[in-house]
């Protein structure tokens, strides 16, 4: 290797992919096509790095003996600045007296673990300054952490991060370990540069898969519900004639769709609730999301409760249903179509790392743009959570009114009660922890096009309705057993689905916590660490098993009848475990060997007893 900086068997600092912490690592080999170095960390993990993310031995420990001789001179009795992110959280930190001393100890413990690590690098233009943090992992290894750079291999890496958990200690509140004027005097990373994207591994059996998926998903959910409608709901009895136009397209319907999601994009432009910070995107920024979808629910509760006491029938909505569908589909291609114009214009910091193939047809499904806003209106954002969810829960409200009348009961059944209630509450928890969505992999990594515009706003709230749609037209008595079977069911689900989901939060936030810092972990070399006891321990996605069970609770109070009202538990289970694989990917990569031995110690994926 003539022409390069570091020669075979030299041991230097990697930056691992997907975040700023450097490892010492032996270059194994260099190729001179892909100028990249193959490199191998201590934990026996070889990557392929580019020369600017290697750095030599000598420059990185004259940069910690550097800044460990800084650390010392400073004054041990001088107040260390705290940075907060939030108001709220400053005026925390000045209230609690205990909190701070219980802050101080353990920054001193961090002091005396850490290391801060000057890089030098050619570009180090980035005015951001240097945070340490926490190495809990099983390389020793110097680690600098920048709040805005780690996005951008982060986002290449198709990973999503829980940033603030690195900054974050004590009772979530943050801790800046180095002074200001300290950290501005250290060299910096290099700023995120905007890399071309050119998304390579196609997903959903490429072009040709979501050609046929992009007609099939919406052929499809038009064939349950026309199922699910007839009295006969068996896939045998399907009609053979197409339905008549007028049964499937209504001007005024179509104007009430358009309302809703008028009315929804109002209530979530509404200054009520906190502004949150998303994760960090490619190009350093956050974006600003406002947290009000509960205020949401409440306000559209009490509207529609206004509407029935102006004597509004709900059933209108069990009567023209197919028409409902064909709206929102309607309205589904055109805002895909609009995305994609749109998408045409955004830079390429503003691109999704999984929609952007350059095949027209991919691209347009998987969404090109990441993050689509007019202004402050966050249109994905918007999409996921609102419309499609609040629809959900008017919907089922309506098919229970729905089956009042046509079944002339004084009051709904109580299969009817069980879906209505169960489903609501699977959505207000949503709302509830809808700031926890931000870090999701629908967030932070997809794009947004017609896949999810067509699931948030047409397969949601007509699929996932489909148990109380078909209860309208096929009642199903249900003894006290399988009322208390149900109940327990569904509860035993949602504490599963809720407390991993609550735990595994938790963890990333502050593993010190209180509430999760008992539980078992294997360190990671990214230095994010894995739970591998509790229910983390007993599957490795005991969140989706949670979701499976309460999945399974709103099914069976259909009957046994037909297998229409298990749509979706299938769609779930078959969504989840594609979910499951494509998470365990990301995963592999991301933590390498520690994923193994991850995966050893706990062997099932989502249900227990199977691999
Ligand atoms: N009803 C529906 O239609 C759907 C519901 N859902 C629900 O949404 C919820 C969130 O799902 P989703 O975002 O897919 O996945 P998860 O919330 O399970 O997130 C997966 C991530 O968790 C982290 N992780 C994995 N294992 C561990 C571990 N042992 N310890 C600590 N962290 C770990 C990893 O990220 P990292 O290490 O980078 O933090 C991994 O990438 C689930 O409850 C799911 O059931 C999801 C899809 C559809
Ligand atoms: C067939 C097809 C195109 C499916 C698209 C799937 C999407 C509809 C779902 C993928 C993951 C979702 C999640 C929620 C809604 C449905 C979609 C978008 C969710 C936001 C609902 C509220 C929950 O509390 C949740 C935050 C756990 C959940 C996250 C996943």
């Amino acid at each position: 290797m003539p022409t390069t900086r570091f020669q075979i068997g030299d041991t230097v600092m990697g930056r691992w992919p997907g975040s700023n912490l450097y490892y010492e690592v032996k270059v194994l080999s260099y190729d001179n096509k892909t100028r990249l170095y193959t490199v191998i960390y201590k934990d026996g993990t070889e990557l392929e790095l580019k020369e600017s993310d290697i750095t030599s031995l000598t420059i990185f420990k004259q940069g910690v003996s550097r800044s460990r001789s800084r650390s010392r001179s400073r004054s041990p009795g001088r107040p260390r600045r705290s940075r907060s992110r939030s108001p709220a959280r400053t005026s925390r930190q000045s209230s609690s007296r205990t909190t701070d001393v219980r802050k101080e100890k353990l920054k001193e413990a961090l002091e005396v673990r850490l290391t801060p690590v000057p890089v030098t690098h050619e570009n180090n233009s980035n005015s951001k300054h240097e945070k340490k943090e926490e190495n809990n992992t099983a390389n020793t290894a110097s680690t600098i952490t920048e709040e805005k750079t780690e996005t951008e291999s982060e986002n290449q890496a198709g990973g999503r991060y829980n940033l603030r958990r690195r900054k974050d200690q004590g009772d979530g509140k943050t801790i800046e370990l180095e002074q200001k004027t300290e950290a501005e005097t250290l060299p910096q990373t290099k700023p995120p540069t905007a890399s071309a994207i050119k998304t390579t591994d196609l997903e959903f059996g490429g072009r040709v898969g979501v050609f046929f998926l992009m007609f099939l998903l919406p052929v499809a959910v038009l064939a349950l519900l026309i199922l699910c409608g007839q009295k006969d709901a068996s896939l045998q009895s399907f009609p053979l004639e197409l339905p008549a136009l007028q049964s499937l397209w209504d001007c005024q319907v179509f104007g009430i769709v358009l309302l809703w999601l008028l009315f929804q994009a109002v209530l979530s432009l509404l200054p009520v609730g906190k502004l949150v910070e998303g994760m960090p995107l490619k190009n350093g920024k956050t974006l600003k999301y406002r947290i009000n979808g509960f205020y949401a629910l409440l306000l559209t509760a009490v509207a529609v409760g206004v509407a029935m006491y102006q004597e509004v029938d709900l059933s209108y909505i069990h009567v023209h249903f197919l028409q409902f569908y064909t709206s929102a589909l309607l309205i589904v291609t055109l805002l895909s179509i609009y995305l994609f114009i749109r998408s045409c214009w955004a830079s390429e910091d503003e691109l999704a790392p999984g929609g952007n193939s350059g095949y027209i047809i991919y691209d347009f499904f998987m969404g090109r743009e990441l993050n689509p806003r007019i202004k402050n209106f966050d249109i994905k954002f918007f999409c996921e959570m609102r419309p499609g969810l609040m629809g959900w829960v008017l919907i089922n409200f309506a098919m229970l009114q729905a089956e009042m009348k046509h079944q002339n009961l004084e009051n709904p059944s109580p299969a009817m009660l069980l879906v209505n209630i169960f489903q609501l509450l699977w959505v207000v928890d949503g709302f509830w922890h809808e700031e926890k969505l931000l870090t999701m992999m629908d967030i932070v990594y997809d794009g947004f096009g017609f896949m999810l515009t067509f699931g948030d706003l047409a397969f949601v709230p007509f699929t996932f309705t489909c148990q109380a749609y078909y209860l309208v037209s096929h009642p199903n008595e249900l003894s006290a057993f399988w009322i208390i079977t149900l109940i327990t069911m569904n509860g035993v689900g949602y504490y599963i689905f809720r407390k991993a989901n609550s735990q595994k939060f938790a963890f990333r936030k502050n593993p010190s916590d209180p509430a999760v810092s008992h539980l078992k972990t294997i360190p990671t070399a990214t230095g994010e660490s894995l739970i591998v006891s509790g229910l983390w321990g007993w599957v490795r996605h005991p969140n989706y098993l949670g979701d499976i069970i309460m999945g399974l609770a709103w099914s069976l109070p259909c009957g046994f009848n037909h297998l229409i009202p298990y749509f979706y538990l299938i769609y779930l289970i078959t969504l989840l475990v594609h979910r499951n694989a494509r998470d365990e990917r990301q995963c592999r990569k991301k933590y390498g060997s520690a994923w193994d031995e991850y995966c050893k110690a706990v062997p099932y994926r989502i249900f227990p007893g199977i691999y």
